[in-house]
């Protein structure tokens, strides 16, 4: 590997607006890459792929360069982000370009030792002191331990593919025709998994709608609603849709589905992805103050993909590492209670719910549902999944479904 000066560059500029300006990881990449328009498809892999794992690893490096690791002194100027990835590259090469870039650097033999032996799992897998513990309180110290190994690593890029345009075979050999080889993912009959990393969102297949990206985990929780064509069906926390528009394939374009969301944006986007999937059977509606009570009893199938901590999905978004604190899981928790107290009024008697998130945390998943139950005696649970990101490599999702048996 050679290292390019501007792309180096490029990344410590990624690593500001992440840790100095608190941006989103995603949305810091995609900034850089609009800003610089020049760069080639290898450009941008190196680019993300390393971003994301100074991100991913950023506790570790600070360790093994003898900075404070401690929560609150976490230094984040420019100096430390520049040192932190020439650490990063000096790991991976041994030897680093003559650069002045990366400031005061220890030898290769002294960075490695202190890297390969972090004296605490919270410095190991570079999350804060408090979600270390708190992962160890909702489920047990060894399993939280595969879960955020399994995260450190770089995620697989999948696809779902839009039965209502293509087949997974058609769609396969398409793919290939553009330079992706695909393979298909046991477990889950709607998932292809790219053979190599690459932008898919540059094809044609993509700006014909014949497949979206989405997680292999993700896709089993549409199938997992039961929703047939025909019904009226309700998916109550639509965001950009990746969920509704699976529905709407499972169901043929057939029945009544209405997406619902607070932020007007994202039903926006939402409408957008349904035109290019072909998707015609899919209403979108704001979430007012009479919004809710006017669909009490209506739907057959109702889908509660609610806000989470994203504790199952570190590996896509590492910045969330410590953006979960003490008070955002409390603030979390009260939104999914919220949601659940409010909104499974739409469902008709002898219609289902499924109840998701992206967290492998028990107190917004289970405990949830059992706090459910208990106020709801006309509930019962049908069935539940956890999904847990070291098992399939996928990313980790909490699925239950319960069935309202009266009013
Ligand atoms: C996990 S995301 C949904 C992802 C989406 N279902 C998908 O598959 O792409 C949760 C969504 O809940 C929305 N949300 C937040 N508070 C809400 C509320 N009170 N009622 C409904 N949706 C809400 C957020 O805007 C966000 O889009």
């Amino acid at each position: 590997m050679r290292l390019h000066r501007n792309l180096i560059e490029g990344i410590i500029e990624v690593l500001q607006s992440v840790f100095q300006d608190r941006i989103y990881s995603d949305k810091a990449i995609e900034s850089i890459f609009k800003r610089n328009k020049q760069w080639g498809v290898r450009d941008r892999a190196f680019v993300a792929e390393h971003s994301y794992n100074i991100i991913r690893n950023h506790k570790r490096l600070r360790y093994a360069l003898g900075m404070n690791t401690r929560d609150e002194l976490q230094e984040t100027h420019t100096d430390a982000l520049r040192r932190m990835t020439g650490a990063y590259f000096m790991l991976l090469l041994k030897e680093l370009p003559a650069w002045d870039l990366f400031g005061n650097l220890p030898s290769y033999e002294q960075l490695h030792r202190r890297y390969e032996a972090p004296p605490h799992p919270s410095i190991a897998y570079s999350v804060s002191d408090w979600l270390w513990q708190y992962g160890c309180r909702q489920m047990g110290e060894a399993s939280w331990q595969r879960e955020l190994d399994a995260m450190n690593r770089q995620a697989d890029v999948f696809l779902r593919v839009n039965s209502l345009k293509t087949s997974m075979e058609e769609l396969r050999e398409r793919l290939l025709q553009e330079g992706f080889a695909t393979e298909a993912v046991e477990g889950v009959p709607s998932a292809l998994k790219l053979a190599a990393r690459g932008n898919v969102f540059r094809t044609k297949a993509f700006q014909e709608g014949l497949f979206e990206v989405q997680d292999a985990g993700s896709q089993r929780i549409a199938p997992f609603l039961e929703a047939a064509p025909g019904m009226r069906v309700i998916d109550a926390c639509a965001g950009g849709g990746g969920k509704t528009l699976h529905l709407a394939a499972l169901m043929q374009n057939k029945g009544h589905i209405i997406a619902m969301d607070v932020e007007s944006w994202k039903l926006k986007e939402l409408r957008k992805r349904a035109r290019r999937n072909g998707v015609f059977n899919v209403e979108t509606r704001l979430i007012e103050s009479k919004t809710l009570k006017r669909l009490y009893n209506s739907a057959d199938r109702l889908l509660l993909d609610v806000p989470c901590s994203g504790s199952g999905v570190l590996r896509r978004n590492p910045d969330a590492k410590w953006r979960i604190t003490d008070s955002f899981m409390e603030e979390v928790k009260a939104k999914q209670q919220m949601i659940l107290e409010h909104y499974p009024q739409m469902l008709k008697v002898g219609g289902k719910m499924v109840y998701a998130t992206c967290s492998v945390f028990a107190e917004e998943n289970r405990k949830q549902i059992e706090e459910f139950l208990a106020l709801n005696p006309h509930f019962e649970l049908e069935a539940e999944e956890l999904l847990l990101p070291s098992f399939h490599g996928w990313d980790g999702f909490y699925m239950a479904r319960l069935r309202k048996k009266s009013r």
